[in-house]
């Protein structure tokens, strides 16, 4: 391996925790009102089982379609500039998003120790390093975590954007960042903790796929497409 992709929130920051915790917020306020208007019982969002399938690693909108769908609900798109109380997709999508941003301003982005050690480690060995993440806040969380110049080159979600690339678990965004360090894929090692990035890894027939395993769900990123699952990337750094 030559060149190595990495995941974001839940790699490098602990900021899965903050997109989590604002989908659940936000998931919960829509399910309790659209509940009470069709007369169906309110089931809340599950932190657990619901982000991680039909969240977790996904751009904004995907995540809100892919999680009503499995309640069978459908909204309309809208558009971008919708504001938060829109009963469409990008509507809650800036609903969930101004709490993120409410949460990076307020200081709430950490990284993991562990993984600034191995990018250090991996700078000093030569090795290319990208981040791939579906985030449009990708820029500042990197900026706000302190590790912006860690990293050679980044695909986020305004990159997908701009270039029309669709979002994990497609593998799209993961080899744009391959080609951005000039690397083919046999020789990329990707670093993912959302089951749809481990699938996105396996899809675009990568060098290795390492799952990180921050929430006791080693066997379902195995099932997705990990070739290993660690819990932290220090524990690379002793094998
Ligand atoms: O809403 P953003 O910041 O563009 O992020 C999109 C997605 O980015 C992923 O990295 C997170 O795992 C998801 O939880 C999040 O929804």
């Amino acid at each position: 391996m030559t060149a190595l992709l990495f995941d974001l929130d839940g790699v490098l920051t602990q900021t899965a925790l903050v997109h989590n915790a604002a989908w659940k917020q936000t998931f919960d306020e829509f399910l309790r009102d659209w509940s009470a208007r069709h007369e169906q019982p309110f089931v809340p969002f599950d932190s657990g089982s619901d982000y991680h399938r039909y969240v977790d690693g996904r751009p904004r909108a995907d995540g809100v379609r892919t999680f009503l769908a499995s309640r069978d609900i459908t909204l309309p798109d809208g558009s971008p500039d919708d504001g938060p109380d829109a009963e469409t997709v990008n509507g809650v999508g800036n609903r969930k998003n101004a709490l993120v941003l409410q949460k990076i301003k307020e200081g709430a982005v950490q990284v993991y120790p562990g993984s600034v050690d191995y990018l250090r480690a991996a700078a000093s060995a030569g090795l290319r390093r990208a981040v791939v993440s579906a985030s449009a806040n990708c820029k500042d969380v990197l900026e706000a975590a302190g590790i912006a110049d860690l990293i050679e080159a980044r695909v986020d979600g305004v990159t997908a954007r701009e270039r029309n690339l669709p979002g994990k678990p497609q593998p799209d965004t993961f080899l744009y960042g391959a080609q951005l360090l000039d690397t083919p894929p046999e020789n990329c090692a990707v670093f993912e903790d959302a089951q749809a990035g481990v699938a996105a890894g396996r899809a675009g027939e990568f060098g290795i796929v390492v799952g990180v395993d921050r929430v006791g769900q080693a066997d379902a990123l195995l099932e997705h497409g990990a070739n290993i699952v660690v819990q932290d990337l220090s524990e690379l750094l002793t094998r």
